[in-house]
């Protein structure tokens, strides 16, 4: 079977590629499975900065290609927050809860209309020795006033897709894979890199 690396330490993301990838025939291996005490600092301002970061130093720690997802959520109505510091938006330890009862807060009195927001993605492919590359994919919706749904993680309980009338949380993984910005950002990649990932839908 076909390996590729995901440069990521989070089990949602490493599940949200398996949905992408597996179809295709590739076995996803993430930090977790190979470098579980790689931990990179996210030093950069804008996603690409950091997708590259993350991917960089684990393809040169590694010694082969590897892709880093950086991903978040922008809000209109918090000028664009939390963004690049979705994962630790509530300070302290990472946590999807606190960081959501963060973002419910913030929005307290916040019209349905004025709620507009996307999740955005850059992965960015690394190789020992080549030039890194990057791709971007969205997903416009916007931030529901409290949790729907049991699937996925991170925001996706709040984020509210209107084209399919459910929450993020309450798609099947293979009808998030269809409209995410993770999915998109790495249909991108296949779109870019045909041979690497030939058959990929
Ligand atoms: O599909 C998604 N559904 C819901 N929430 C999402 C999604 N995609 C990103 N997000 C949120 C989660 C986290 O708060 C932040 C990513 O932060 P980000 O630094 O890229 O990832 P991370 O630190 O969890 O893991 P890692 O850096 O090891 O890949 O955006
Ligand atoms: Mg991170």
């Amino acid at each position: 079977m076909k390996r590729v690396i995901i440069a990521t330490q989070n089990k949602g993301k490493a599940k949200d590629f398996e949905t992408l990838l597996s179809p295709l025939g590739y076995k996803v291996l993430t930090l977790r499975d190979i470098a579980e005490e790689m931990d990179v600092e996210e030093t950069g301002i804008t996603f690409e900065e950091n997708a590259i970061i993350k991917a960089e130093a684990v393809a040169e720690a590694l010694q082969t290609t590897v892709i880093a997802d950086d991903s978040g959520l922008e809000i209109d109505a918090l000028n664009g927050e939390p963004g690049v510091y979705s994962a630790r938006y509530a300070g302290g330890e990472k946590s999807d809860y606190a960081n959501i009862d963060k973002v419910l807060s913030k929005l307290d009195g916040v019209l349905d209309e004025e709620r507009t927001a996307r999740f955005r993605c850059v992965l960015a492919v690394a190789a020992p020795g080549q030039k890194t590359i990057t791709f971007s994919g969205s997903c416009e919706g916007h931030i529901l006033h409290e949790r729907r749904g049991e699937n996925g993680f991170g925001y996706d309980p709040i984020f509210f897709v209107p084209t399919i009338n459910k929450s993020m949380a309450e798609l099947s993984p293979e009808e998030k894979a269809a409209i995410s910005h993770r999915g998109n950002a790495l249909r991108e990649l296949k779109r870019a890199m045909p041979k690497w990932m030939g058959d990929m839908e």
